[in-house]
């Protein structure tokens, strides 16, 4: 069914449709009319722009927004390096492995907030240079502070909650975000989480490469996949402060630098443009498959795509593995044996994925880089090969998902060693059962 899973009601108001152009103002009146700069805004206000593509982009890609805030975010003393070491910094070496990689579920961390938790496990490319993405995990157990925001420059953030309510307060308004949902927070936005119910853990995404877009439907038609209505973006909401001392916290090449303030970067009264945070809930997915034979490319399974200068060629893909129904005749219905050109990063949210019968588990992770071969375990490959092909669901009460990129991932300290948590024997495991059933004695061809 094509609607929420989440029986609570929405926290908070939303616009909707991916890539519109939307405005709100929580004041009736603080939008200017047929101008963006008046001389003086509304109520005082100051006007200020929020790009996130250059000016020149062409329409299609161009993403640009006017701000009407109480206080401009330039008004804040110099930025200081924090000096901790930050897990998410380009200075611990990247390691590139041919072999396949799992890992165990991530720690949670009641001791984190929000930035203290985030953990970067594979990169490619970097920030300064906005070319590829980086791979996080976070996993925290308290709010950030009441007057403390966080932002990245580095790239925009697709979160993928695996566990607990992120309550996010942006500088455009607010979103509440819950796992099988998931929501996109564009570079350089400021923003604060905080955690109604608890502990949180996830995966992100960031992007530093260009900014997602919906896939093509090509023969799909006008609808289906990600339906571009059901993104949800949320509608402006500010506060007055003024008076208090807020700490920003910026993520840049990935380290910490932390500034102060006298007001709220929560103060922006009304909005509109085309850069703005969105979420998604993973229920509301119109899958396909195939109603014949044989095992549809995953990528008919994409939510949302970052292409790279090469057509068809992803920076990154986001994918999901929803509950579907199998029904191809004479087919190995999992997925096949494969090596790719793209590599595979998969997470899990909650339940089990039908090419995995053991070992990745719920807030665990797998990486399958750049023709690291893989595919179904030994008991999997079994299974389906001998089954009787009647229609089946799969995945009921699971979510599996990937991030595929086309460049090489490389693994931080942190994701190979310290979080502690790589599976030693993966390959073995999953693929060291295998034994040939091909008949020895079988007629060679001859001319
Ligand atoms: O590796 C995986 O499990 C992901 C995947 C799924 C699929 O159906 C086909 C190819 C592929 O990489
Ligand atoms: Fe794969």
């Amino acid at each position: 069914m094509p609607v929420t899973k989440f029986q609570v009601a929405e926290k908070y108001d939303y616009m909707h449709g991916f890539g519109s152009y939307h405005e709100s103002e929580a004041v009736k009146g603080a939008l200017p009319v047929g101008a963006t700069s008046p001389q003086k805004p509304a109520y005082g206000l100051y006007a200020e722009k929020f790009s996130g593509t250059a000016f020149t982009a062409p329409r299609g890609e161009n993403l640009q927004s006017w701000l009407y805030r109480i206080l401009p975010s330039a008004a804040h003393k110099p930025f200081e390096p924090i000096k901790r070491l930050s897990k998410t910094s380009f200075s611990q070496p990247l390691h590139h492995i041919p072999n396949q990689l799992r890992w165990d579920p991530f720690n949670t961390n009641v001791n984190a907030d929000w930035t203290d938790s985030l953990h970067l496990v594979c990169s490619a490319g970097n920030p300064c240079m906005k070319q590829g993405l980086g791979i996080l995990i976070y996993a925290a157990g308290k709010s950030m502070e009441t007057n403390e925001a966080f932002s990245s420059a580095d790239g925009d953030f697709l979160i993928v909650p695996q566990q607990g309510v992120l309550d996010i307060q942006t500088e455009l308004g607010r979103l509440l975000v819950r796992p099988r949902e998931i929501c996109v927070i564009p570079r350089g936005t400021r923003y604060r989480v905080s955690l109604p119910d608890g502990s949180v853990r996830g995966y992100i995404l960031e992007l530093y490469q260009g900014h997602f877009q919906l896939p093509e439907l090509g023969p799909i038609g006008s609808q289906g996949l990600a339906n571009s209505r059901d993104f949800q973006i949320p509608v402006a909401d500010y506060t007055a402060d003024t008076e208090t001392e807020w700490h920003h916290i910026t993520k840049f090449n990935g380290e910490f630098f932390t500034a102060k303030h006298n007001h709220t970067p929560f103060d922006v009264v009304a909005w509109h443009g085309t850069y703005y945070p969105y979420k998604y809930d993973l229920g509301r997915y119109n899958t396909i498959g195939t109603v014949s034979y044989d095992h549809p490319d995953p990528s008919i399974f994409t939510v949302l795509t970052a292409p790279s200068d090469h057509q068809g060629t992803a920076v990154a893909d986001f994918v999901i593995f929803p509950p579907r129904w199998l029904v191809a005749e004479d087919t190995f219905r999992p997925p096949e044996f494969h090596r790719n050109t793209m590599s595979e990063f998969m997470g899990l949210i909650d339940g089990i994925y039908d090419g995995k019968e053991r070992g990745f588990s719920p807030a665990g992770a797998s990486l399958h880089n750049i023709m690291s071969g893989h595919g179904p375990d030994a008991e999997v490959h079994e299974k389906a090969s001998n089954e009787d092909l009647k229609p089946v669901k799969v995945g009921d009460g699971s979510m599996a998902f990937m991030f595929e990129s086309c460049f090489m991932m490389g693994v931080t300290d942190w994701g190979l060693h310290e979080c502690k948590k790589v599976q030693p024997d993966y390959s073995d495991n999953a693929w060291g059962a295998l034994k040939p059933s091909f008949d020895l004695a079988v007629d060679r061809k001859t001319e």
